[in-house]
């Protein structure tokens, strides 16, 4: 069934049971499921880009409504792995599957189907259990028509591997719309259950790893094309400045910017510093957006020399 009418309207109250659990967005690289989960939750907490594979570490969404909460797992994309990073990125993602209450399988409108969405709706068939929804993303890029040949593909996708899908909908994060009848029909998805977290909690991941990509993400921008698999941040310390009278709070922070060879150093740290203190000053505004309070940010560049390659690097990294 392809969902495009409006549901009820979720804040009534209403006599069915309460539904707690786990939804996660899956797809290829840049299919939009970072951008899903923000509309879906209202406030930026997973990091978008338009490079693929800026996810990381798995971002938890959690939708609150009166008759449930969703709690949304952001997975890093499935891909052929060619590092071990690559290799355990992918058992984060089969482990993620497998433990959720739905999963949404996110394939963008302006894009043909192609062996990379096929290779993961191969996987997600032998997920004979959980309820999968194809979620047809950036409905606004394309028109009727072409929407209409891409639901009927998707359609098609299913009956070819052998399952139904339990709804087939487009959506476009950016245009907000179809966000919130998403969210309608992943509830009843979900199994009866209490609240898990507490109302007014966006997200449970350590804010460390937030403040951590949020500084990655800014350091990814406009860098060389094969740069964006070789950085890596980790947030050393996190510590309010004392001696700060109560109502002038700051916070310091210590990161390290981790890359994997010397000559990578100066594309990062760019002519005189200008590029790193670039990155510095607009990942800084962010963090303080998302914590709430002024920041001092203390950033370094250090040589980690292959770490993508290198298991106990790899774990110092927090991967
Ligand atoms: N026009 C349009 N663009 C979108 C929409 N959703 C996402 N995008 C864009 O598509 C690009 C990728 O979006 P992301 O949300 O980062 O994709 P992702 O699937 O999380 O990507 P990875 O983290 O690489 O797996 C970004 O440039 C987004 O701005 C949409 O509804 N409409």
């Amino acid at each position: 069934m392809v969902a495009m009418s409006v549901h009820s309207d979720p804040t009534e109250p209403s006599d069915s049971p309460h539904r707690s659990g786990f939804a996660c967005f899956v797809g290829r690289p840049n299919a939009g499921k970072s951008t899903l989960t923000n509309a879906l939750v209202g406030q930026k907490i997973a990091i978008t880009s338009n490079r693929p594979q800026t996810t990381r570490h798995t971002v938890r969404g959690i939708v609150h409504r009166p008759d449930a909460q969703l709690v949304l797992v952001d997975t890093p994309g499935l891909h052929k792995p060619r590092t071990l990073l690559g290799e355990r990125l992918n058992d984060v993602v089969r482990t993620t599957w497998a433990e959720v209450d739905v999963i949404g399988f996110c394939l963008p409108a302006d894009q043909k189907l192609g062996p990379g969405d096929r290779f993961i709706a191969k996987e997600l068939a032998g997920i004979k259990r959980t309820p999968k929804v194809a979620v047809v993303t950036k409905t606004d890029l394309v028109d009727p028509k072409a929407l209409a040949e891409q639901l009927i593909a998707v359609d098609q996708l299913g009956k070819e591997l052998g399952f139904e899908w339990a709804e087939i909908i487009p959506v476009s994060a950016v245009g907000g719309q179809q966000v919130s009848l998403l969210a309608d029909l992943l509830v009843p998805l979900l199994p009866e259950g209490p609240t898990l977290y507490p109302e007014g909690d966006l997200t449970d991941e350590p804010e460390q790893v937030m403040v951590a990509e949020l500084i990655r993400e800014a350091a990814l921008e406009g860098v060389r094309d094969e740069l964006p698999h070789s950085i890596a941040v980790v947030v050393e310390e996190m510590l309010p400045r004392e001696d700060r009278p109560a109502d002038k709070p700051l916070l310091d922070i210590h990161a390290n910017l981790f890359i994997e060879r010397p000559s990578q150093k100066g594309i990062v740290i760019g002519p005189k510093g200008k590029r790193l203190k670039d990155v510095g000053v607009k990942s800084r505004k962010q963090i303080e957006a998302l914590l709430g309070t002024p920041v001092f940010l203390d950033l370094h560049v250090k040589v980690a020399k292959d770490w993508q390659r290198d298991p106990k690097q790899l774990r110092r990294l927090g991967f």
